[in-house]
């Protein structure tokens, strides 16, 4: 589903990644950790085509990130085309980026209605089944200032999945939360990840890595220095700076 072979990215001269290598299965979760500025959000966003890659191959969905194949000439994608291939992937932030002037409901059916057309009763009716798979039946008619931090993320998974996306990338979705609400958006992506999505998850939530994640990747300073089961990169760290790096959050 995701292949990364040697990605580099640069802003400006500043190299953030320096050649990663990664590549995750259709189904499989996989939890990337590393300390902060290690290139983990920019690796994300590359994924979603929110950053242009300078070097290496990123595929999706077995795609070339950035480019269309035709015959065997490779042509860059329009912006139309990226925001086709960016609809089956949902993306969940830290912040969780609601429309504050919309319901959760109208958040959730916001995309469906106005990027794939579906008709408003129809949308309406995948969205109630979106809120109530994330516990949130009760709050449909709230506006995101009415509701915590915890269910204002569920409402951002629910909107993310009302696209019906492929791919569901989570970058630190749970680090802006109060410690008690941590839980319940855990809750959720763990019920994703029973249900087979194939998810990226960029998370400090060791205990979601350990118990949900089939591949834990470890970033630091824009390399991807060891991946494998959580058993593998959590049990027995064989890179000294993944094994400072769990030292300190462990
Ligand atoms: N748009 C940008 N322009 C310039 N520098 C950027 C930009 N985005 C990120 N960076 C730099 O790239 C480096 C990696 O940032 P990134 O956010 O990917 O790291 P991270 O591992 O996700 O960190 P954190 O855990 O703190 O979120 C940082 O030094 C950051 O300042």
């Amino acid at each position: 589903m995701v292949r990364a072979e040697g990605v580099t990215k640069r802003f400006g001269t500043v190299e953030v990644l320096k050649g990663v290598d990664l590549t995750v299965r259709p189904g499989e979760v996989a939890c990337l950790l590393g300390p902060s500025g290690s290139g983990k959000s920019t690796f994300l966003r590359c994924i979603n085509h929110l950053e242009r890659i300078d070097g290496g191959q990123l595929w999706v969905d077995g795609d070339l990130v950035g480019y269309r194949r035709q015959g065997d000439k490779l042509h860059e994608l329009k912006a139309r085309e990226v925001a086709v291939r960016r609809r089956d992937i949902g993306m969940v932030f830290q912040r969780f980026n609601l429309f504050p002037h919309l319901t959760a409901l109208g958040n959730v059916i916001e995309a469906p209605v106005r990027v794939l057309g579906t008709p408003r009763d129809k949308a309406r009716e995948q969205a109630m089944r979106l809120l109530d798979r994330v516990g949130l039946t009760e709050r449909a008619g709230n506006y995101p200032s009415q509701l915590s931090g915890g269910q204002q993320q569920r409402v951002a998974i629910a909107r993310a999945l009302a696209m019906r996306p492929k791919l569901m990338l989570f970058d630190e979705p749970t680090s802006a939360l109060d410690p008690e609400l941590v839980g319940e958006v855990l809750d959720v992506m763990k019920g994703l990840a029973a249900d087979g999505m194939t998810m990226v998850v960029v998370t400090h939530e060791m205990g979601f890595a350990r118990e949900v994640a089939d591949q834990v990747a470890f970033l630091d300073a824009g390399v991807v220095v060891e991946a494998g089961t959580p058993a593998e990169v959590l049990g027995s760290p064989r890179h000294d700076r993944t094994r400072a790096f769990l030292d300190k959050v462990l």
